[in-house]
């Protein structure tokens, strides 16, 4: 009988720390998601600060703000490094063309600021 109970107790503590493990696993990898959420996002920051960079330099030397030819050489590369890191292409393409989108509008909101203010 004894030994019943010494059984039943060890099977309902393992399921226990199981669950335990279970919870500290999922709240490490949601952790480390939150840590590269925060650098991911202040990378993007950094990047289109350096657009902007760029955005008023092209406007000093009346260069266009678009740069096909140019935005192709980045979106080459980075579908490179992602073949690397287990990312796929459409995804790559899909994530360029929105910071893309974002760093022009940067550059034409900046130009247009600087246009009014008459700079
Ligand atoms: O390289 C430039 O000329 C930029 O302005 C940067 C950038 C980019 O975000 O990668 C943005 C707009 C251009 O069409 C090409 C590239």
């Amino acid at each position: 009988m004894i030994k019943k109970i010494i059984g039943s107790v060890s099977i309902i503590l393992c399921f226990y720390t199981g669950k335990v493990q279970a919870q500290d696993t999922l709240s490490y990898y949601r952790k480390q998601i939150d840590t590269l959420d925060k650098q991911l996002v202040d990378l993007l920051g950094q990047r289109m600060k350096a657009a902007r960079a760029i955005g008023i330099y092209k406007m000093d030397h009346k260069i266009g703000v678009v740069q096909s030819a140019r935005f192709e050489e980045v979106l080459k590369a980075a579908i490179q490094q992602g073949k690397t890191r287990q990312l796929s292409e459409e995804f790559i393409r899909a994530l360029y063309n929105d910071i893309h989108k974002e760093s022009i509008h940067q550059q034409e909101l900046l130009q247009a600021e600087r246009k009014q203010a008459g700079k």
